[in-house]
């Protein structure tokens, strides 16, 4: 039995892709603080939706989806109902394996994992990394219940907060990019859906070539750079503004905040 607490986006992509994969939904329950959420999860999934120390005491792993704001306190109240052995997944962007394992009281196996929302296509990016008493049977656990809504890599834990930082918070990144080409086709006089449109196949169509050409994105970008031309026109006035220097600094600071969670 797996078990969801704190079924908001995140426990909600993890909990459709689970049953998308195959998992009964008698194999699987959730956790929420309330009740309509509760009703919608049933209703909509066909789970059942238990108070977190009955679904402590009952799951063989629990996969921990609350914000990290609220960890404290949920561990705080299934803390005296895990049994020995079973397995924890924390999903909370910042939240560390001994953050958990300190309030859990005794040695329990912890996998931290950082997802991102295109779990709900079955494309996330899952970083997954082994508390002190998280053995390698704990990560294949966690491998296989990911594997199915996406890829997943292991990285050492200390590379976790640039892990969010990235690919956790990074599809937020690129909605924020179409966003602003979108109004860039506004500003030209485009209808706005037609913009959408064609920065959205734009998008989904680079992305493809990036994943499956196996080119370094330099030579890609290059492809479409003619001397001369449109492009270099468009990528001097992105490096005028200093566009890239502006995702370095962007993405330390959600490094730097992820580091900032686990403190509340
Ligand atoms: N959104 C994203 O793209 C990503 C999020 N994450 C991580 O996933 C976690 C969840 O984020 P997200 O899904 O966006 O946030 P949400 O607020 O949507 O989900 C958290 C859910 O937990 C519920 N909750 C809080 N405390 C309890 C409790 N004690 N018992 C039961 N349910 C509880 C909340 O209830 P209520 O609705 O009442 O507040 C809410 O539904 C975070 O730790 C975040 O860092 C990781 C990767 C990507
Ligand atoms: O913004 C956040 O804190 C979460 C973690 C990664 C993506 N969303």
């Amino acid at each position: 039995m797996i078990a969801i607490l704190g079924t908001g986006k995140m426990g909600e992509a993890l909990l459709s892709g689970l049953l998308r994969a195959g998992v009964r939904p008698g194999e699987v329950m959730a956790t929420a603080r309330r009740e309509d959420r509760a009703a919608a999860l049933r209703e909509r999934y066909g789970v059942q939706v238990v108070s977190n120390s009955e679904a402590a005491k009952i799951a063989d792993t629990l996969i921990l989806a609350v914000k990290p704001q609220d960890m404290a306190a949920l561990l705080a109240e299934i803390g005296p109902h895990v049994p020995a052995g079973r397995l924890v997944i924390s999903a909370a962007a910042g939240i560390t394996t001994s953050f958990v394992e300190a309030r859990l009281g005794h040695e329990v196996p912890v996998v931290r994992v950082m997802s991102n929302t295109p779990v709900v296509v079955d494309e996330a990016m899952s970083v997954i990394s082994a508390g002190a008493h998280a053995a390698e049977k704990h990560l294949r656990l966690a491998e296989d219940l990911l594997k199915p809504v996406g890829k997943v890599l292991r990285i050492p834990e200390s590379q976790q907060d640039a892990a969010t930082a990235l690919s956790g918070s990074g599809p937020a990144y690129f909605f924020y990019l179409v966003e602003a080409m979108v109004d860039a086709g506004i500003l030209l006089g485009m209808p706005r859906a037609a913009a959408l449109d064609m920065v959205t196949q734009s998008i989904v169509g680079a992305a493809i070539m990036l994943r499956d050409s196996g080119e370094h994105p330099v030579i890609l970008r290059e492809a479409v750079t003619s001397p001369g031309g449109t492009t270099i026109a468009a990528i001097a006035e992105l490096e005028r503004h200093r566009v890239r220097a502006a995702f370095l600094d962007a993405i330390e600071a959600a490094r730097d905040r992820s580091r900032e969670l686990a403190g509340g």
